[in-house]
């Protein structure tokens, strides 16, 4: 009979974990089986979660109790538990004891035959390229900034001056929703229409995120009516809404459009040292395996920072040998074009430099952003120092003296 394989972290007095690791294997499962009459304890005994390893960490005390020290717990559960969704799944192997003390969920290993059963992302890497027809480059992307409380005029204007700097996508700022000024209709249209505009004009391509935002119930058909209306793609808060809403999205075949994950909500389950889900199973495997194209996160670098480790293996997790397609690792907030270096060289060419303010921040505009950051990639990809670019790049240069 199949698995699911989960690992935690826990913190208690060496010699303790056994104990532990045995109690989330039977709580987690069939409870008290022991005190049941012999024939039921038979019956149920193939549904028991069983303890695979038990890791002390004596050289890693807990920082606040002395006599406490950090171990890794590994819990098998019989897929026969459960059934293949996330909400099943999370319940199983971190329902009630994501509420019993400092746990917290590191990883999730799901066999072959339950990951199959899970979409993935239906463009995936290769997919986006193939849309923008952009190959062997980091994509660069931006963000609409300031655009709450003004109208269409205004965010097509910025939308032009993005797209006029050479960014590939632009995406919705999370916080806009839909709203009488911009709605999300004629966000789709208008912005299709100054896309092409801009393509006519210049022959450079860019893809608008329009941020899918609303009461569950009505997000599939305002998905489906954006792909009639020719939208490019999604932007979710996939964590404020729920894996299992996301995977709903990404099967539908009327919707069939990119979906960028948002990080938004998350760090409320992901931060804390002891509690919650590890960013990299969250905002990596399982985001990806719930059918995301791109995922957001906080690079290890800008104003909204992740620890390099997790950010790192979070970027591992979207696009490692799968049977299911690579998703584009976005570590994103407060980045500017001196990072790109640092960017590249951690998550590599099939990644996304993200930027809000680092582009409509320069002092040539948006348009003057977006170029700084393509010139950035391009001097990277030269080997070539920003420094040194930046003398045949003015926006380049101008980015560099601002903000270094
Ligand atoms: C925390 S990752 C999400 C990035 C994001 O949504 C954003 O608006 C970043 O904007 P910035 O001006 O910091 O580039
Ligand atoms: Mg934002």
């Amino acid at each position: 009979m199949s698995r699911l394989t989960a690992s935690y972290q826990v913190y208690g007095k060496a010699g303790s974990f056994e104990k532990k690791a045995e109690g989330i294997a039977l709580g987690l499962t069939i409870g008290s089986w022991t005190d049941l009459p012999l024939l039921e304890q038979e019956q149920l005994k193939k549904h028991k979660g069983e303890v695979v390893s038990v890791e002390e960490s004596p050289e890693v005390p807990h920082p606040l109790k002395p006599d406490e020290i950090k171990a890794h717990i590994t819990v098998s559960y019989p897929s026969a538990n459960f059934s293949a969704d996330f909400p099943a799944i999370l319940t199983t192997v971190f329902g009630k004891l994501s509420l019993d003390g400092e746990v917290k969920l590191l990883d999730l290993d799901f066999e072959e035959d339950l990951l199959k059963q899970f979409p993935g992302p239906r463009f995936g890497i290769d997919g986006i390229r193939g849309l923008l027809n952009v190959h062997g480059r980091p994509l660069v992307m931006s963000i609409f900034k300031g655009v709450i409380g003004r109208d269409l005029n205004y965010l097509t204007a910025q939308l032009r001056q993005q797209a006029l700097g050479g960014v590939d996508l632009v995406k919705d700022d999370e916080i806009l929703f839909d709203n009488p000024l911009t709605p999300f209709e004629q966000r789709i249209t208008a912005a299709k229409a100054v896309l092409q505009e801009v393509y006519a004009e210049t022959g450079h391509r860019t893809l608008y995120a329009v941020n899918l935002s609303g009461r569950t119930s009505q997000l599939r058909d305002k998905a489906r009516r954006a792909r009639e209306l020719g939208a490019d793609a999604l932007l979710f808060n996939v964590h404020a809404y729920g894996l299992d809403v996301l995977q709903e999205l990404a099967e539908d075949n009327d919707i069939g459009l990119p979906l960028m994950a948002h990080p938004a909500f998350s760090g409320a389950f992901t931060s804390s040292p002891f509690y919650g889900v590890a960013a990299p199973l969250a905002l990596g495997k399982l985001t990806r395996y719930a059918g995301a194209d791109f995922s957001l996160f906080p690079s290890p670098y800008g104003s909204v920072a992740m620890e390099k480790t997790a950010a790192l293996a979070l970027g591992e997790q979207l696009t490692n040998e799968s049977l299911l397609k690579q998703a584009f690792p976005v570590p994103s907030a407060g980045i500017h074009p001196g990072l790109v270096p640092l960017l590249v060289n951690d998550f590599g060419i099939d990644s996304i430099i993200n930027a809000g303010g680092g582009v409509h921040g320069h002092p040539d505009g948006a348009a003057g952003g977006g170029k700084a950051f393509r010139q950035a990639v391009d001097a990277v990809l030269k080997n070539q120092t920003l420094e040194n670019a930046s003398e045949q790049q003015p926006e380049l240069k101008t980015a560099l003296e601002l903000w270094g």
